[in-house]
């Protein structure tokens, strides 16, 4: 019999609390290649910090013991003119660190400078730095190197690091600014937008975790191509040849042919330098790929002894949704007050919400005549045409269409988060703030956006399971949202706040340090709308949130959503093609196709009798887990190519019932004449109307009359 993970949890001996710095110090010693690389590295630059001090003899210094072999004097044996190979190999240390160092630091920093910046900023900006670094990308580097070192004999060891490294950033800015085109289209990057953080901190805290290694193995990349420029110079013999480096040890045993007089201790301590030097800087690039790469690392499950002494693995914490829901639940009532806080907090909302009369324009948001293109002038595809839609206050609208018929998009556009070259072209995006004025999110300004985005507006993504940051724990990224929006806040307050959000969503407070790729998918969806209930936000959008996940996981978060939803008051826009889902979930439901609104209807409604044949074909189209079993029958042919939309109704080319005018006019949304007394009595003797009456179609089959919608 399957033990649950909570009770293992439960029995399991609990660690002791580790600080996070000292946590990173474990890691790093349970890293051995890191720790190798560091600990070779750590000594090399000892000895370029030590080595003058240490150095028995003046590396030029020439003695009367002419070419020996190592002994107790010399430990490493001396040259043609009796100096001693040890103290210039020390001094050559110091070289090869200075140079190789500097130029690597240089020119990390001009790469992110130039790299990061050009990939995150469209517009001129990014253009312009991205031409600079291409204009760089030209200059050869090591002939530049090989100019200046000959051109003035006396260069030394800083000057020709800083020319490595303004020659040599151009390429690792390049590969930069590749990786944040690709990352800041990822959904962590734009959830982190959604949230209203800054520029900079995205760059700083959402992309740059991300690009730690490839900055990290750029450095290395330059630290080596600077130690081996410095080398091969000398060893050729350009520059000063006086100045002590490894290279300058090898140009003197290959000009006195020491391997053919058998003098393998001129040439053997500085090769074998430079090998230990690139082995050194190879084992940190290893190791910080894996330090900055949580799925390198071990898995972070936790072993622990069973009461039949087995030792088990084990990924603590999941606690299952339904019994986390019961409010008769003993491990709900134990986690404490904090949690209940935020639910409490959220049922006063709901209670005061409830309190008032639910009247029919008891919007929170409305849009209207909203229309979105990909593009501009001719070239424009109009994938969103004049959509009319209210949220109601505390309801769950369910937007229901195929793939590609504009659901997302119009989710993007009415929170103005449409990637380039989305562009809103019309209409007005009306929010109903709590107290005073609706305010049009289309014409809020930077700073009202960044207040009404996840404080007022709340956005789970398409596939939100990849919107957490890989890099970073569920706790860092709960408490980031909180901060944004919050700075004054206490870092153990934050930490609280992450917890009750964990605990709200069904998840142990155990699972706070945890890594996202430790989590299941629907752990981490519901994370996500933790993340998204953090501010106690008055509505949620939800982008087919749970489409990756099977029915089963799918059903039991949609039914905390709900569950949730009463609670907390919040009203929420659930995007999703499974029309059969949205009648399950939503109280109203609107159907989309070719960017238009075509149906909408309270979900029962919609359910016994949709109008449009196109909604008719989308609920033939999935299975209904509840009520009559239907036919499955689908919708014959594709969505309309949005470029080459056909005249009249999108539809129909694919309508089994298209007449005449189907194909000449475009039909309006509205109330059809037939049903407009229908409903208002149904409404009146409801005495509500909140998720019954408004049933409204654009179909010629259904002629309408009342065309507010
Ligand atoms: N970047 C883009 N450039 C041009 N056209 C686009 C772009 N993104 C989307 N579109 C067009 O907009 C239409 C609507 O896309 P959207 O993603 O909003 O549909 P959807 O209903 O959400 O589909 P899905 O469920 O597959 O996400 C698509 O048919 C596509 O042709």
């Amino acid at each position: 019999m399957a033990v649950p993970t909570t009770e293992l949890a439960a029995t399991a001996p609990q660690p002791a609390p580790v600080s996070p710095g000292r946590r990173r110090r474990l890691r790093f010693a349970a890293n051995p290649k890191a720790a190798t690389g560091l600990v070779i590295l750590g000594g090399f630059v000892l000895l370029a910090i030590i080595g003058p001090w240490i150095a028995p003899h003046d590396p030029s210094l020439r003695g009367t013991d002419l070419l020996q072999p190592p002994s107790a004097a010399h430990w490493f044996g001396t040259t043609h003119l009796g100096q001693d190979i040890f103290s210039q190999v020390l001094a050559g240390t110091r070289s090869v660190v200075v140079v190789g160092f500097v130029a690597g630091i240089v020119s990390t920093a001009l790469s992110i400078l130039v790299g990061v910046t050009s990939g995150y900023l469209s517009g001129a900006g990014g253009e312009s730095l991205s031409a600079l670094s291409n204009v760089f990308l030209v200059i050869p580097a090591l002939p530049l190197i090989v100019i200046i070192a000959s051109a003035l004999p006396g260069t030394d060891n800083l000057t020709i690091a800083l020319v490595i490294g303004l020659t040599s950033w151009a390429w690792g800015a390049r590969v930069l600014r590749a990786q944040t085109l690709s990352l800041r289209r990822r959904d962590y990057v734009q959830a982190a937008r959604a949230t209203g953080e800054s520029t900079w901190r995205i760059i700083l805290f959402e992309i740059m975790p991300n690009l730690a290694a490839v900055i990290a193995s750029g450095f290395i990349s330059t630290v080596i191509f600077a130690v081996t420029s410095e080398i091969t110079l000398a060893f050729i013999g350009v520059g000063d040849t006086s100045t002590w480096n490894w290279g300058t040890i090898l140009f003197w045993a290959q000009s006195q042919q020491a391997l053919a007089q058998g003098a393998w201790w001129w040439f053997v301590p500085a090769g074998l330098a430079i090998a230990l030097l690139g082995t050194a800087l190879s084992l940190v690039n290893f190791g910080i790929d894996e330090l900055v790469s949580p799925r390198l690392r071990g898995n972070g499950g936790t072993t622990a002894r069973t009461e039949d002494g087995h030792r088990v693995r084990m990924r603590v914490g999941f606690t299952p949704v339904l019994g986390s829901g019961r409010k008769d639940d003993p491990a709900r009532r134990q986690r404490g007050s904090t949690a209940a806080s935020v639910s409490e907090r959220g049922a006063d909302h709901a209670r005061s919400r409830a309190s008032r009369p639910a009247v029919r324009d008891d919007a929170v948001l409305e849009i209207r005549g909203l229309d979105v293109d990909y593009g501009l002038g001719d070239a424009a595809v109009h994938a969103v045409r004049d959509v009319h839609l209210t949220l109601r206050r505390g309801e769950v609208l369910g937007l229901a269409g195929e793939s590609g018929s504009g659901k997302s998009t119009l989710a993007y556009g009415l929170t103005r988060l449409l990637p380039p070259p989305g562009v809103v072209a019309g209409g007005e995006v009306l929010y109903h703030p709590e107290r005073g004025e609706p305010v049009d999110v289309l014409r809020m300004s930077p700073a009202q956006l960044r207040r009404f985005r996840w404080a007022e507006t709340a956005i789970v993504f398409q596939g939100a399971m990849n919107s957490l940051n890989p890099v970073h724990k569920v706790s860092t990224q709960l408490m980031d949202v909180i901060k944004a929006h919050d700075p004054t806040s206490s870092r153990a307050d934050r930490r609280d706040r992450a917890r009750e959000l964990l605990a709200l969503v069904g998840i142990a407070e155990d699972r706070l340090d945890s890594y996202p790729h430790q989590l299941s998918g629907g752990m981490r969806q519901r994370v996500m709308i933790g993340m998204a209930l953090a501010l106690q936000p008055r509505v949620v959008i939800m982008d087919e949130p749970t489409t990756a996940l099977d029915v089963v996981i799918q059903r039991q978060i949609l039914r905390q959503l709900t569950e949730l939803r009463e609670r907390l008051g919040f009203s929420v826009l659930f995007i999703t093609h499974d029309l059969s889902l949205l009648v399950e979930f939503s109280d109203r439901i609107a159907v989309m196709y070719g960017g238009r609104i075509v149906e909408q209807a309270a979900s029962a409604d919609l359910y016994r009798r949709a109008l449009h044949p196109y909604s008719d074909g989308l609920l033939h189209s999935f299975p209904a887990l509840r009520g009559p079993r239907r036919e499955l029958t689908g919708i014959p042919g594709s969505p309309p190519d949005l470029r080459a939309m056909p005249t009249g109704c999108a539809f129909h080319p694919r309508c089994p019932r298209a007449f005449e005018p189907c194909a000449q006019r475009v039909p309006v949304l509205g109330m059809p004449r037939a049903r407009q007394g229908e409903d208002r009595a149904g409404d009146d003797r409801a005495g509500n109307d909140r998720a019954g009456g408004d049933h409204a179609v654009a179909c010629w089959l259904h002629p309408v009359q009342d065309t507010r919608f």
